[in-house]
């Protein structure tokens, strides 16, 4: 997906009901930036920076919490040149248009995100079959975790499937961190989590190009704010080992 700005609302076959601005590491020349207002790019570019330094603390706490020889998660995703961060601005629900899902279920198929959300609410995650809200709390981040983090510590920690709904008061503003890998990255449970202590992998491997390919192709423009099945379950369907 291009950096800069964009209005999903206005893309039909996307209908996710936000407009996005979204930026690859500073000093990447994909960055493209609106002049006015005149800081953006200086406070962008700042709250980039305050990220990154989050995310290499929470991946050393995910490392940690998994087990994992110090240092194993940050040398596996040393390069950090596919990062990204989305400000979003999700619109209000609007009942004539239909437009009342502000973005369609789905799970991260990166390391992990970092959220950061305002106090209107609306991020939801699934489990067992309900929807469960994500109530903002001051001063708080979510973070999430996402399909490669998942085959990675071979199921220990699960993906979660998420949506925002639209708000039906006023607009919605976050800002998402994504901790993410090259498309040539080999994907496999760590041999730390299998071989090394004899336990069985969960998934086979697969680059990540090939996984993001998959996940493009599952995508249907005919998706119902339930239909949760098709964007979802793409590691499942083709990396899954037997038992
Ligand atoms: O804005 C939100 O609350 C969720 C954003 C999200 O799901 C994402 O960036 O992957
Ligand atoms: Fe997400």
């Amino acid at each position: 997906m291009p950096t800069g700005y964009v209005n999903q609302a206005a893309v039909e076959l996307a209908r996710n009901n936000s407009e996005i601005f979204k930026m690859a590491p500073i000093g990447s020349p994909s960055n493209v930036y609106p002049t006015d207002p005149p800081r953006f790019r200086e406070i962008m570019e700042r709250t980039f920076k305050y990220f990154q330094r989050t995310a290499a603390l929470i991946e050393t706490l995910l490392n940690d919490a998994l087990g994992l020889p110090p240092g194993r998660l940050h040398q596996y995703n040393s390069n950090r040149q596919s990062d990204r961060m989305i400000a979003y601005r999700y619109f209000k629900a609007n009942v004539e248009t239909k437009k009342m899902i502000g973005s369609y279920p789905h799970k991260d198929p990166n390391l992990f995100t970092l959220l950061l959300q305002d106090d209107v609410g609306g991020l939801e995650f699934l489990r067992n079959d309900q929807w469960i809200p994500v109530s903002p709390i001051p001063h708080s981040l979510v973070v999430n975790v996402g399909d490669v983090l998942q085959v990675l510590s071979n199921n220990e920690f699960k993906s979660v499937a998420h949506r925002v709904v639209s708000p039906s008061e006023k607009d919605r503003y976050s800002c998402a961190f994504g901790c993410q890998i090259g498309e040539n990255k080999w994907v496999e449970p760590f041999a730390e989590l299998t071989s090394q202590i004899k336990a069985a992998p969960k998934f086979k491997g697969f680059y990540h190009g090939e996984f993001l390919q998959l996940l493009g192709a599952s995508y249907k423009p005919t998706l119902e704010p339930n239909d949760t099945f098709t964007l979802m379950d793409v590691v499942v369907n083709n990396y899954t080992l037997p038992a």
